[in-house]
């Protein structure tokens, strides 16, 4: 039993610079733990609901204090002397205090800081590393470390649109460490920055601390992206694969009922956007692609899979947005075959550990992902590494905010009872590589 005595709620700021939410927990015994809240840009419209103070004036509407209040107020007075080591219990009863489906009265961040703290708290109190505190919870006999994929390129809404689909990723799937997992994606963002300074593009980062080359076409950031593979010394396909994120909800014009292509001046329907990332799998040595389509084209992402399904990953972001639900639908239609998993999409801790479970007894393949907004935090590493995903999309090696969690893969990879996922069977094989 490890009771709370405090929680405690108070606004950090995130990697944008904006205001978001931290949740210290303090225990009877005097143990206590820590969380925070990461937040998204290119957000999916049926994601748990992130509680803002909308007031201009203040952070641009981006405030955070109601949130804060309830973590501070509703949310300590119902914990109090609640045991952390009831995880599924105290998720529920954050569900039920807040009463909507979306969490959108105390706020989705509200909710989450406290649950993932919680399960610090207890992974503290129990002395374990907090990846096998998770690994219980999710009932994982043996973690792994994850395969990274590692945002190379970028574009969407994070780099101002300067190019029309959002990651051109690296996965080091020669890799047999997850140490050589980060070296081998260095080198490769190394060799990128190099050509592009090379070639009088811009070095500057984006969100994620990718490149933003403003590349016109797709086309031409695979091809900056497979020569940069190779500048690195390193293979296409055999040493570094290539993985996509289009986030194509970003790219969907709702009234035309077409994508949106800027930077070529295209509109396409949906089945000219599936000839294209077809194209781009026939040409490229790419494992994988995310939101190829947008988050209600469920008929279009079913002829997609039908098509490309047995050949590569189809992940869903912002089409399932780690909601049970959205995901047994996907599953049902036959819609995808990977899922993107983010802790402040679905609320809750136990939420997330249900739709990781879900995906993998369909043969889903689970990312565990970081959002554009990160803080310091570091759960995401021990996440990944807890429920045995077997991938990780945390952004760049760049920034601190991803090496946070990179840096976390590398201390947990110290535990010599760890493997590390091979990507190969988990890309290519339809059962998640387990
Ligand atoms: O689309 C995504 O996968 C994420 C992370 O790259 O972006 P955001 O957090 O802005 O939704
Ligand atoms: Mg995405």
């Amino acid at each position: 039993m490890s009771i709370i005595r405090t929680v405690h709620g108070r606004q950090i700021f995130d990697s944008r610079g904006r205001p978001t939410v931290e949740v210290d927990i303090i225990l009877e015994n005097g143990a206590s733990a820590r969380a925070s809240v990461p937040s998204g840009a290119s957000t999916g419209t049926h994601e748990a609901h992130e509680l803002r103070d909308g007031d201009a004036s203040v952070f641009d509407g981006l405030g955070v204090t109601s949130a804060v209040e309830h973590v501070n107020g509703e949310i300590a007075a119902a914990l109090h002397g609640h045991d952390v080591d009831d995880q599924r219990a105290i998720d529920e009863r954050l569900r039920n205090l807040d009463g909507t489906s979306t969490l959108s009265r105390l706020g989705a961040n509200a909710v989450l800081g406290t649950s993932l703290a919680v399960c610090r708290a207890s992974a503290v109190a129990s002395g374990l590393p907090l990846y096998r505190r998770i690994a219980q919870l999710a009932g994982v006999d043996e973690p792994v470390l994850p395969m990274p994929m590692v945002n190379i390129l970028s574009g969407g809404l994070h780099a101002g649109r300067g190019m029309d689909v959002q990651d051109f990723l690296a996965v080091p799937v020669a890799a047999t460490s997850a140490l050589e997992a980060i070296q081998l994606t260095s080198r490769v963002r190394a060799a990128a920055a190099g050509l592009c300074a090379e070639r009088g593009l811009p070095t500057l980062l984006a969100d994620e601390g990718g490149l933003s080359p403003g590349c016109r076409t797709g086309e031409e950031a695979l091809e900056l992206i497979t020569e940069s593979i190779l500048a690195a010394g390193l293979q296409p396909g055999t040493d570094i694969a290539i993985a996509i994120d289009v986030a194509a909800a970003s790219l969907y014009d709702s009234e035309a009922g077409d994508y949106h292509l800027r930077r070529q001046e295209r509109h396409l329907s949906t089945a000219e956007m599936i000839d294209m990332v077809s194209s781009w799998v026939d040409r490229f040595a790419i494992v994988s692609i995310e939101d190829p389509l947008d988050e209600d084209d469920w008929a279009g992402w079913q002829t997609l899979t039908k098509r490309l399904g047995h050949r590569i990953r189809l992940i869903g972001d912002d089409l399932f947005t780690t909601n049970s639900e959205r995901l047994a639908r996907g599953i049902s239609q036959g819609v995808a075959n990977g899922v993107l998993v983010k802790v402040n999409q679905n609320g809750t801790l136990t939420g997330t550990l249900d739709v990781v479970a879900e995906a993998r007894a369909a043969g889903y393949a689970p990312v565990v992902s970081a959002r554009s907004g990160e803080t310091e935090d570091d759960f995401l590493a021990d996440l990944a590494v807890g429920t045995a995903a077997g991938q990780i999309k945390i952004g760049s090696v760049r920034n601190s905010e991803r090496l946070a969690k990179y840096n976390q893969l590398v201390r947990i990879a110290e535990d010599p009872t760890l493997g590390f996922r091979n990507l190969p069977a988990l890309a290519l094989t339809a059962d998640g590589g387990r």
